[in-house]
């Protein structure tokens, strides 16, 4: 059973720190406990200000970023180096300034990659780098998730055929946030990290949050749990309707 944690903090700039600041220590102590580390990334806003937040983080030279996989919890299908892709968003706040050992970088192909703009394709080719391991998928220790003004997850929307999926991965068509085709991990294989961050901040965030945090079980935000812990990592703003604990 995972146990929810709520952290509320004034604003977006403190919850970009705190989150910074809470991913060093995870990754240090996954690496202090087996060497290496897990962390699945996501993309959006609040995700981007985390790793800028990152970047300028003391504590982060305390990572050995030759032993980190990172990968993704969804991606959008387009052209490798596009600048609306989140691999190209987080290479630009984070990773290039990283010592990072580029084949424990997994990005999820590129509509020009090498099953072009077959999407199926592509997310088939992803669920075997994700096997890669010997398992169906690797031991996250920590998979980050921002949260849509629908409540959606990664490009796990609401009502949409792709909450259905049972496989690890699945391609997109037809998101209600463009662009139209994605790539994407599936609900069970978020339910799979041991951790699930869930990081909102803004007004705009108030009404999903608060009713994914009430069970409203139509948004998939609300079956985002992690096998041990599953963290809401909020500002006020976002929290504005989550009932504060006592
Ligand atoms: O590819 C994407 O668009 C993201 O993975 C998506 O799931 C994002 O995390 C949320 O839409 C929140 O985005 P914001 O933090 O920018 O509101």
């Amino acid at each position: 059973m995972s146990k929810t944690l709520v952290v509320v903090v004034p604003d977006a700039d403190i919850l970009a720190a705190t989150v910074a600041s809470r991913l060093v220590a995870k990754i240090v102590d996954a690496q202090a406990e087996r060497g290496t580390a897990s962390v699945v990334l996501t993309g959006g806003r609040i995700a981007g200000k985390v790793l800028h937040t990152l970047k300028d983080l003391p504590a982060a030279a305390a990572i050995d970023w030759s032993h980190v996989d990172l990968w993704w919890g969804d991606e959008r299908f387009l052209p490798s180096g596009d600048a609306d892709r989140n691999e190209t968003q987080a290479r630009a706040a984070l990773l290039d300034a990283l010592p990072l050992e580029e084949a424990r970088v997994h990005a999820m192909p590129a509509s020009d990659g090498p099953d072009g703009d077959d999407a199926e394709a592509a997310a088939a080719r992803y669920a075997g780098e994700l096997r890669l391991g010997g398992a169906d998928v690797p031991p996250f220790d920590v998979l980050m998730l921002g949260v849509g003004e629908d409540g959606h997850v990664a490009s796990l929307f609401p009502e949409h055929p792709v909450l259905n999926e049972t496989g690890t991965t699945a391609a997109v068509h037809n998101s209600p946030k463009p662009p139209p085709t994605r790539i994407t991990l599936t609900m069970p294989t978020i339910q799979s990290a041991d951790e699930v961050w869930l990081i909102a901040a803004g007004p705009d965030k108030t009404e999903s949050v608060g009713k994914a945090l009430n069970g409203d079980k139509l948004l998939p935000a609300a079956h985002a749990t992690g096998a041990s812990k599953t963290y809401w990592l909020l500002d006020k703003a976002a929290a504005a309707n989550v009932a504060a604990k006592s």
